[in-house]
């Protein structure tokens, strides 16, 4: 038998919808949807908008038979069976596409887009009558807002319930499922399955965040699930929390409603990475240093670097059980991980607050003579004193906003001598975490 390189067949799914020349909504939210989920994004385009964050200013229809040789030239080439629709602008385009669907037996997410939240009209009044009679019932699911909901089923839709109402009304125009998104209402999405005439309520949370694009992004999330092989349910619950993510993580552009940001979580995931491989290094540097071990505390020592932006002990990762000294080498107990420290990441934390370019610190052993080093180093140097510590503070929060606001930026050096109970103590700080295992080992030579 011969080997064979094996290649992991990507899913692929088209998006059929406009394009918005802000990169907020349509086709671009579409896409970097599609490649955030892993699946081969494909596209059609059947209007170009020249729209921003605060708006639609101009539309600019293509013609059907452009899009029907967009949808043709990727069926034709790629096996597409999940596709989304977004804006189709006009009744000539709503047909045009609901014929390729029949044609090619497109299982369709049809993301009913009226208008944009910023304003500006994206389907013309008449072909709404157009979309829910001659493309709807071709539709696999279909992704309303309640205001969308309201539109396709005729009504005004203002509670849960009226979703319900709606949903059901929807799933008799002939499509297999109804999801009416619940941003506007309470949070919660609310599942039709016209099969079986069941109601499923995928909960949620009101996030903060810039919100253009949302719609588009939870249609092409639950489009790249479905695609990838989960059931509508697991879709629907997967799609939410990705839109969540996306919002939470969205970044300011523009003077209008902020896009939401796909792609915000992988890029997380990236720096928490390249975190854990830069606290690994600078770990081996501490063991094969033969001077560093003596600098380690009787507490231990632990060095400690955050992720851009971090907020939390979660964002901030560290040696699990701090690194203390076995036969004059220093030890890590366990190994690096998000988590795994208070102290140094309650320094790290205070830090990033006052400069978000230092991002990492160790804690080492008081001495005069280790202070005298780093004077002799040249590093900028600053202190606490825990007597003045307020009551009901941390010490290492407090600590280093004192320091900080004392030394008029973030030092290379903090140190304390200690209180009651308390061994004195020096941090380094820096920008990231090899920069300071450098700078612990140079100053345990440094000192006898
Ligand atoms: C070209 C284009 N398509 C769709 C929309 C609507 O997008 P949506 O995700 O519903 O987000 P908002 O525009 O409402 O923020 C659009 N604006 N442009
Ligand atoms: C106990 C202790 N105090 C420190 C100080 O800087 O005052 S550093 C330290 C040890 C490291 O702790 P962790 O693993 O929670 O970061």
């Amino acid at each position: 038998m011969t080997e064979k390189t094996l290649k992991v067949k990507t899913p692929i799914a088209l998006t059929i919808a406009g394009s918005d020349s802000g990169g907020g909504a349509g086709i671009a939210a579409d896409l970097k949807t599609f490649a955030a989920l892993g699946v081969h994004g494909t596209c059609a385009i059947t209007s170009v908008t020249a729209q921003n964050t605060t708006g639609v200013l101009k539309t600019f229809d293509l013609t059907p038979e452009t899009v029907a040789s967009q949808i043709e030239a990727v069926c034709t080439d790629m096996e597409v069976r999940w596709a989304k629709s977004g804006m189709l602008a006009s009744s000539e385009i709503v047909r045009e596409v609901a014929k390729e669907v029949k044609k090619y037996e497109l299982s369709l997410v049809l993301d009913p887009v009226i208008a944009a939240e910023a304003g500006g009209n994206l389907l013309r009044k008449e072909a709404i009558s157009v979309l829910t009679e001659e493309l709807l019932p071709f539709c696999k699911v279909t992704t309303p807002n309640a205001s969308e909901a309201g539109a396709l089923a005729g009504m005004s839709v203002k509670t849960p319930e009226d979703a319900k109402i709606a949903a059901r009304k929807i799933a008799d125009l002939g499509v297999e499922a109804v999801i009416v998104t619940g941003g506007h209402l309470d949070a919660t999405d609310l599942i039709y399955e016209a099969d079986s005439e069941t109601f499923t309520r995928v909960p949620g949370t009101f996030v903060k965040g810039g919100t253009h694009g949302t719609g588009c992004t939870y249609s092409a999330a639950v489009t790249a699930f479905l695609a990838s092989g989960e059931n509508l349910e697991g879709a629907a619950r997967k799609a939410k929390k990705f839109v969540e993510q996306a919002i939470l993580r969205s970044r300011p552009a523009g003077r209008g409603v902020s896009p939401v940001n796909q792609l915000g979580l992988i890029l997380e995931e990236k720096e928490r990475y390249l975190v854990l491989r830069e606290l690994k290094e600078a770990v081996s540097i501490l063991e094969s240093s033969p001077d560093f071990s003596k600098l380690i505390p009787e507490v231990g020592c632990n060095i400690g670097m955050a992720i851009p932006e971090a907020d939390s002990y979660e964002d901030v990762a560290a040696v699990e059980g701090r690194i203390v000294r076995h036969r004059d080498r220093a030890v890590p107990v366990g190994c690096v991980d998000f988590g795994a420290s208070r102290h140094v990441a309650r320094i790290i934390l205070a830090s990033l607050r006052y400069d978000p370019e230092v991002r990492a610190a160790i804690n080492v052993k008081y001495s005069r003579e280790a202070l005298a080093a780093c004077i002799d180093m040249k590093l900028g140097i600053s202190s606490f004193d825990r007597a003045e510590e307020p009551e009901n503070s941390s010490t290492m929060d407090w600590g280093t906003a004192e320091a900080i606001k004392k030394y008029g930026s973030v030092p290379k050096v903090i140190y304390d001598k200690g209180g009651k109970g308390k061994e004195p103590m020096i941090r380094l700080l820096g920008r990231c975490a090899t920069e300071v295992a450098k700078l612990a080992v140079e100053l345990a030579e440094k000192i006898q």
